[in-house]
């Protein structure tokens, strides 16, 4: 409603009575006519401003005059309208016009109030309309409209402070002001609304209320002209028009404004509505290709919204269209709302998604028949032979479809597409230099998206066009706001909702909702959920189906080795095809993980062959892949096969000192030092160096087989043949002589290391620490443990296993307790810490309190492993107890659900325990479920 405060008149009490003289004499109009198109005036605007579902409960007070006619007129409108009128007219004039007025509302049942009757307070209703006295008004208010008026000042005092007090509507003039000087004590009525009528008095200049509104869409223009009347002109059909600029309404302010941002949209919306902001569902929809550049690849448009729900913002269009190609290239899409007579802007940023074609096709069918003659023929964005074409053919659909016959069928390329929120944000423009911005963001907190509000305080457009001033960015703490910047998801809150979930839709949609995924932060949620297996790939597969996320091919990879761990050979080989169709790898890394299982389940052979296949998934050998493959054989003491093969392929890989390093320490770790040294002599008998790994090696293999006199040897041989000698070696020789009970030579080494210019690591520490606690004592540990710290060495986890461990062995548990508390953030204790207190506790009988940490673990951030799980469902036959043995029951399937595959010996053990101790039932139960997994032998049975 365009309008402007610039050209307005007003009159004088003088005019004003002319021009009503005029009007109802030569002008030709009666008195209840122009009595019945004032009190429409004044129920449309008091309509157009306050809807009537919001504020329902209407008293129109009335004065003995003209404006209290207008009052009654009103009142009846009103009631019309589906307001809740009441009248309080306490001086009623016996002329017919008022009395039929009367019998009009009388006959509609709208209650007449007595002064007497009107609630105390005034509070009881929603709007107070003030129709006491008009234009004719003179000195001072008589009784009982002095203490009418009163009533509502002071109504207004005592309601400051609340939020929603009834507001006040003022009809022509606030009464009780003077006409034309206004309210002179400063202590009358102030009014929310005034309607003027005709033309606004003088009084209205010093109406400051957020809503002034002409009325009385009768004046001729002979009466304009004489009184040269500068009035704004009624839009459409309206009987009302704004006068000045829509105030905003209530105030933007954090604190209003609601927690939901679909319900502050609605409400915003619907203001938008009320101020009658022309198309107010019309957005901006920007859409972006693939790379989504800015300014080349991305295009904006306006949209017409089709309801808002809480799943997002509904639009529909041609799926053909640029937008529509975009989007399935690049769901991420914003939308942009202005209602510029409100100096608003809501921005929602998120993904888009296609309706079902049900919802397409009952969005299809509501809409008028002309409308859907459109899409019906349009292609969008396809270049048509001529205008005279399309009109051609809306004919001939037209006549295909004749109107009341079939409906017009629903273009397959028409449909619906909800944008799903991330961020909603709320811009309102006012006059301070500092605005606000109030931004929804949202997170997925125990399983339900929940907003956040962060609020920013932006200085005004013309403060940034000054380069002198700073913008300002400050963002406030809200009861339902987050400090700025967003902060990105926890990765604690997503496992914990991943592990609580028991429904895999809501699951996805949440994780779905969620769009700041990264490679870095699906890894650490991985990790966390290393330990159950069947969640971990859960959460993978749900993210492999992610809108926008794709996977790294390092998250595939975790994925690989979690589907090998629990032998789901066959997620894992579609895992790997997966991986490949995405151009992703499989690469030599997965290859080697893929191996490694493979030997570790006792299938090396299975393995040699995944190895020799390789290329046949995408993934050439090479010397590397070959190397690794090598590694994963000799490290699981199959160093006769990685002999073997090595042989076979040493030509064709080209095997370098790294090969025959394996293999070297493949024969050293089977405590075959012989063999290690044979295969030293090979690789130099082929001309290849070896290295002072390949030193280091052989030197570990003589202590690893207890070969003190021949390790120590050779460390002296190093230094004779003038091989640098590094901090791997000194470990070697500290470990070597300490762990062989050699604490004082170790000690001696360690000492030296220094001297000879080579600092210890915290490697070193860690070997040190661990031989002292081994074989001298726990308290020498911890004096090397504080002078690792007083050098300034962080220790890490090893450190912390190794002193912890010495703790419990001794039974110091609580100090035990004390350093794993004492672990930071940056080096939380893991799986073997845990494990190591569990089974101490375990062995001390100590069983609630192993069950107490094995607690603590299942709700923070470190799995039980299977080796938790097999501590404590052992440690459950000790104090031979029928409830224990239940315990070990719910530990074995809660280890089996995570993917853990119990012993044989183990699951048996279980069984007979429980039908020991009159468990049959529960033992039962738990075959009944594993076989139903799949997890247990069908043989077994009771
Ligand atoms: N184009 C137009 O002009 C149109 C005008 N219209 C409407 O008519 C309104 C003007 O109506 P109006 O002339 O009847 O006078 P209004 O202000 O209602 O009240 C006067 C009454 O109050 C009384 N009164 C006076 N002073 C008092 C006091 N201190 N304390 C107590 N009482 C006092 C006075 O008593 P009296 O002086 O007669 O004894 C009389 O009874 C105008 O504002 C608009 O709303 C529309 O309907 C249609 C188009
Ligand atoms: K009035």
């Amino acid at each position: 409603m365009e309008s402007s405060e610039s050209i307005i008149s007003y009159l004088s009490q003088q005019e004003a009575g002319e021009i009503d003289e005029l009007l109802m004499g030569p002008v030709g109009f009666s008195l209840d006519q122009l009595m019945e198109l004032a009190g429409l005036s004044v129920a449309s605007a008091i309509a157009e401003v306050y809807r009537s579902n919001e504020y329902n409960r209407v008293l129109v007070i009335c004065g003995p005059g003209n404006n209290g006619g207008d009052g009654l007129v009103a009142a009846r409108h009103l009631h019309h309208f589906g307001y809740k009128s009441c009248i309080c007219y306490p001086k009623q004039t016996s002329k017919p016009i008022y009395a039929r007025l009367v019998t009009q509302l009388e006959s509609m049942s709208v209650p007449f109030l007595s002064i007497e009757n009107l609630p105390k307070e005034l509070s009881n209703f929603d709007i107070l309309v003030d129709a006491i006295f008009g234009f004719s008004f003179k000195g001072n208010p008589w009784p009982p409209f002095d203490d009418l008026i009163r009533k509502l000042v002071s109504l207004k005092d005592h309601y400051q402070e609340h939020p929603k007090s009834p507001v006040v509507v003022s009809v022509d003039t606030p009464s009780g002001w003077h006409v034309e000087d206004g309210d002179t004590s400063g202590e009358g009525i102030k009014p929310d609304m005034l309607v003027s009528l005709t033309a606004p008095k003088l009084c209205a200049k010093k109406f400051c209320g957020p809503h002034h509104f002409l009325g009385g869409r009768f004046v001729p223009l002979s009466i304009m002209q004489k009184y040269k009347l500068q009035l704004p002109p009624y839009p459409g059909t309206c009987m009302c028009v704004r006068i000045g600029k829509a105030p905003i309404s209530p105030k933007f302010h954090e604190k209003t404004m609601e927690s939901d941002p679909f319900v502050q949209f609605q409400k915003w919306h619907d203001n938008a509505v009320e101020a009658g902001v022309k198309e107010p569902n019309t957005m901006a929809l920007s859409t972006a290709t693939k790379d989504g550049k800015p300014y080349s690849d991305s295009s904006s448009r306006m949209v017409s919204l089709k309801k808002v729900d809480q799943g997002g913002f509904v639009w529909c269009s041609n799926y053909g269209s640029r937008k529509g190609r975009e989007i399935s290239e690049n769901p991420h899409a914003s939308l942009l709302f202005y209602w510029n007579a409100l100096n608003r802007q809501v921005r929602v940023e998120g993904f888009v998604q296609k309706v079902s074609e049900e919802e397409s096709e009952e969005y299809f069918c509501s809409r008028p028949r002309e409308i859907q003659v459109a899409p019906a023929v349009s292609k969008q964005s396809t270049v048509v032979l001529g205008r005279e074409v399309l009109i051609q053919q809306c004919k001939e659909l037209e006549e295909k479809y004749p109107q009341g016959s079939m409906m017009i069928p629903k273009p397959k390329d028409w449909g619906g597409y909800r944008l799903i929120p991330e961020t909603i944000e709320f811009w309102q423009g006012d006059e301070s230099s500092v605005q606000m911005r109030l931004r929804y963001y949202s997170q997925v907190i125990d399983g339900r998206k929940e907003w956040r509000i962060l609020i920013i305080f932006i200085a005004s457009i013309e403060w940034l066009m000054q380069p002198s001033k700073k913008l300002i960015r400050n963002p406030l703490l809200h009861p339902h706001s987050a400090p700025s910047p967003p902060p990105p998801p926890d990765p604690t809150t997503i496992t914990n909702l991943i592990l609580q979930s028991d429904n895999p839709n809501s699951l996805t949609q949440s994780l779905h909702t969620f769009t700041q995924w990264t490679p870095d932060l699906v890894q650490t949620i991985l990790k966390r959920l290393w330990n159950h297996a069947p969640k971990a790939l859960q959460f993978f597969q749900i993210l492999y189906g992610h809108p926008t996320y794709t996977h790294s091919p390092t998250s595939f990879d975790h994925a690989i080795d979690i589907a090998a761990r629990i032998r789901d050979y066959k997620s894992l080989w579609t895992l790997v095809a997966r991986m490949r169709s995405q151009k992703l790898g499989p690469t030599p890394k997965t290859f080697a993980i893929i191996t490694e299982r493979y030997v570790s389940s006792g299938k090396a052979d299975k393995a040699v062959k995944v190895f020799l296949s390789m290329h046949e998934h995408g993934c050439q050998q090479d010397l590397n892949s070959f190397n690794s493959f090598l590694d994963v054989l000799c490290k699981s003491k199959r160093v006769e096969m990685a002999y073997k093969l090595f042989k076979i392929f040493r030509g064709r890989f080209k095997a370098d000192v790294i090969s025959y390093n394996i293999i070297a320490n493949g024969f050293c770790l089977k405590k075959q030092t012989p063999r290690a040294l044979e295969i030293l002599k090979e690789m130099v008998e082929r001309g290849l160096e070896p290295t002072l790994t390949t030193y280091n090696i052989l030197l570990k293999g003589y202590f690893r087989a207890g070969q003190v006199k021949e390790g120590w040897e050779f460390f002296l041989q190093m230094k004779k043949r003038n091989i640098e000698i590094d901090v791997v070696s000194y470990t070697t020789v500290i470990h070597g002589l300490g762990v062989l009970g050699e604490v004082v030579r170790a000690r001696k080494v360690f000492d030296e290391m220094i001297g000879a210019g080579v600092l210890p690591s915290v490697a070193t520490y860690n070997a040190f620490i661990q031989v002292l606690c081994k074989k001298d004592c726990v308290e020498n540990a911890i004096i090397v443990f504080d002078e690792m710290l007083r050098k300034g060495y962080v220790p890490n986890v090893t450190t912390y296993i190794v002193v912890i461990r010495g703790l419990c062995h001794v039974g110091k548990m609580d100090m035990a307790i004390e350093y794993m508390n004492q672990m930071g953030d940056d080096c939380e204790p893991n799986i073997q810490t845990y494990n190591v207190v569990v089974r101490y506790y375990c062995d001390d009988g100590e069983i609630e309190k192993a069950l107490e940490v094995f607690e603590k673990m299942s709700g923070g951030t470190c799995l039980p492993n299977l080796d938790t799980y097999n501590i404590l469902i052992n440690a459950m036959f000790v104090r031979k107890k029928s409830d224990d043995l239940v315990v070990a029951g719910k530990l074995l399937i809660e280890m089996v659900d995570r993917g853990f595959l119990p012993r044989k010996f183990t699951l048996n053990r279980v069984l007979n325990g429980l039908v020991l101790t009159g468990n049959q039932g529960f033992a039962q139960e738990i075959l009944r479920l594993q076989s139903k997994c799949g997890r247990i032998p069908r043989h077994f049975r009771l």
